[in-house]
């Protein structure tokens, strides 16, 4: 059927369903399958996106059109793919996919948020939403309409790497997040919305994705993309209600694990995809796989592939994410629907699902990346929400020594201070890893920002008080000084990771810390230690000896909105939203277990009121 502007699917003001069927009545093959592929920027030619149909592209972690590149950089980048995408028969834009674990991280000066470890101890839903929506306008910013996010993990051993990618232990954080971060990004679905229907309110949202389907957080000792081993009834108590969540909220698509549950891949789990969540949940978006997620269903990964490509589409993966391999992906994908292995009824399905987000999202009305957005990368408005995220995510976890009054806030009228550790200048460490670059980096040129230090130094500026930093100050320099310190303040931490490279069964504070602590809390100066990580570490042993303690995570770029707390412009308002263990010998342990025997309990945080400025 024609209508003035061409073929129905193309008329906006045709019914969703209707659009949908159109379209899908007319494709081929193969180009059923093109959408059904997202490969990696890197291989995204004209060519390649025109002569395979590909419907996604993706940035992998840390994958930019060229270092630093500016935001009109990164739209120039999409809208030559989607020129190419738009040149085909048919004109089915393709839809561009990238991370946004805690804002923009892969964009050089993007606003980098709290890591969600972070934003869980906020317990507050509407600075999370804001931080969607001001997520959604940076990534928009790039040309880009699709992220990989939220991650609604429910991390239940922080030995895990990707423990800091989720908000919280407890399924009720996590869900109240989720519940808030997806209308954010999405926009608000609208009251009389399908239950499940994909929803992207406009041009300034951007499709979210709830990843990792399902248990990705509760796999043995946090090994990463490992088993989690669990009855049905604690998958769903535990690590399936966040979906419930993100189905409700509208989200347009959903991210299969690397994890196993009881064994089976996730990844291959038809009564999971499909019984469960398109069925029972009735979730009507699309099911995106994790990066080369059907390679790695075998062990050697991408043996026997032609049966991981049978296994995961019929379980019901919609969306297969194949960086670079996607001419064997289609190749073998096209000969099992040839052979009746997959009926062309599953084919349908998943480009079904696939063409009602791009409708819905009115990419084919609106396909290209708008420039006019570029202002709003890194936008100061954004880097101020950002840093009251900070101060709403540190926890204090001690302050003052038995018989001794407080230590913070900490009086910004002092005659010297000292400033320790090596994260007290580093911007690349408060940030963590997904920040430029998959793992994230060290140093203070990965990006724009405000270091710790930095937000130290213009809190006292104005009041006669001496600054002196030294990363690792040795026993002698604090022996010799000692007296002529008010009070110092220690940061240290964790360096950045991501994923299996976090995994750690110790979880001890990497050394030069504990000696920096040790030589400067012990040496006779009043001290406040400020933890950098992406979960809780072994503190244990340094509490005594420190006079205050704070858990900052992973903060992001803003930094001063730790000495904001620290001085007392603010107060400490974080509760933990994760157990804090005494000994890795109790892990896992999470609240409301029988055995319960923690150095600081899930919900705590000591408060402490603002005071004047002095
Ligand atoms: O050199 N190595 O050793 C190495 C190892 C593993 C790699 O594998 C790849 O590295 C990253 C960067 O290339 C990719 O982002 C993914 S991660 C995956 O990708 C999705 C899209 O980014 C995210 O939404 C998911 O949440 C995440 O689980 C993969 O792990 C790459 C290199």
């Amino acid at each position: 059927q024609q209508y003035d502007g061409g073929a129905r699917y193309k008329d906006p003001r045709q019914p969703l369903n209707r659009r949908i069927e159109d379209l899908l009545a007319r494709m081929t093959l193969a180009e059923k399958i093109g959408q059904m592929s997202q490969i990696e920027r890197e291989n995204a030619t004209a060519d390649v996106v025109r002569g395979y149909f590909v419907g996604s592209v993706l940035s992998g972690g840390g994958s930019v059109p060229a270092p630093q590149a500016p935001a009109e950089a990164w739209v120039e980048m999409v809208n030559e793919m989607q020129r190419a995408a738009m040149s085909t028969r048919l004109g089915i834009p393709m839809l561009y996919g990238i991370d946004a674990v805690h804002g923009h991280g892969n964009v050089y000066k993007a606003t980098v948020f709290p890591h969600n470890v972070g934003l869980g101890c906020t317990r507050d839903p509407e600075l999370v939403k804001k931080i969607g929506a001001a997520t959604a306008l940076e990534v928009r910013a790039t040309g880009i309409p699709y992220v990989f996010a939220p991650c609604v993990a429910v991390c239940r051993d922080p030995r895990w790497g990707r423990c800091y990618e989720s908000y919280s232990e407890d399924p009720r954080v996590v869900q109240q997040m989720t519940s808030s971060i997806i209308p954010g990004l999405q926009g608000e679905i609208p009251a009389n919305g399908r239950r499940g229907a994909p929803f992207v309110a406009g041009q300034r949202n951007v499709a979210a994705c709830s990843k990792h389907y399902v248990g990705d957080g509760g796999t043995t000792r946090g090994i990463n993309e490992n088993n989690t081993a669990a009855s049905f009834h604690e998958l769903l108590g535990v690590h399936m209600p966040p979906y419930y969540s993100a189905v409700i909220q509208g989200v347009s698509t959903v991210m299969v694990s690397f994890s196993s549950w009881n064994g089976v891949k996730m990844h291959a789990n038809h009564f999971l995809v499909t019984d469960f969540l398109k069925n029972r949940l009735r979730f009507r978006g699309f099911v995106i796989s994790d990066w080369r997620g059907l390679d790695k269903m075998t062990s050697p990964e991408h043996d026997d592939y032609i049966t991981s490509v049978k296994l995961g589409i019929l379980a019901a993966i919609d969306m297969v994410m194949i960086p670079y391999t996607y001419t064997e992906f289609i190749d073998d994908l096209t000969a099992l629907v040839r052979n009746g292995t997959i009926p062309m009824s599953r084919i349908d399905d998943a480009v079904r699902r696939i063409l009602r987000v791009k409708f819905t999202m009115g990419l084919f009305e609106d396909p290209y990346g708008d420039p006019s957005l570029a202002g709003e990368l890194g936008k100061p408005e954004h880097r101020e929400l950002a840093r009251e995220a900070v101060r709403r995510s540190l926890v204090l976890l001690k302050n003052g020594k038995p018989g001794q009054k407080p230590l913070l806030p900490l009086p910004k009228k002092a005659g010297r201070i000292l400033v320790a550790g090596s994260h007290a200048d580093n911007l690349g460490y408060q940030c963590g890893g997904w920040t430029i670059t998959w793992q994230g980096l060290g140093g203070n040129n990965l990006t724009a920002g405000t270091t710790i230090l930095n937000g130290i130094k213009r809190a006292v500026q104005d009041h006669g008080t001496e600054v002196v930093y030294s990363e690792s100050p040795d026993a002698g320099f604090v022996q010799r000084n000692k007296g002529r310190f008010d009070y110092a303040v220690v940061v240290v931490g964790e360096p950045p990771y991501a994923e299996s490279f976090g995994d750690n069964l110790n979880l001890t504070i990497p050394e030069p810390g504990p000696s920096v602590i040790r030589v400067v809390c012990g040496g006779g100066i009043r001290c406040a230690v400020v933890l950098v990580s992406g979960r809780p570490l072994a503190v244990e042993p340094y509490v005594g000896a420190v006079d205050a303690l704070v858990a900052a995570w992973l903060p992001g770029t803003e930094g001063e909105g730790v000495s904001d707390v620290l001085f007392g412009d603010y107060g400490f308002t974080g509760k933990l939203a994760r157990t804090w263990f005494r000994s890795v010998e109790q892990l896992p342990m999470n609240v409301g277990d029988a055995r319960y025997d923690p150095l600081f309990p899930f919900g705590f945080g000591l408060g402490l009121e603002t005071q004047p400025s002095t």
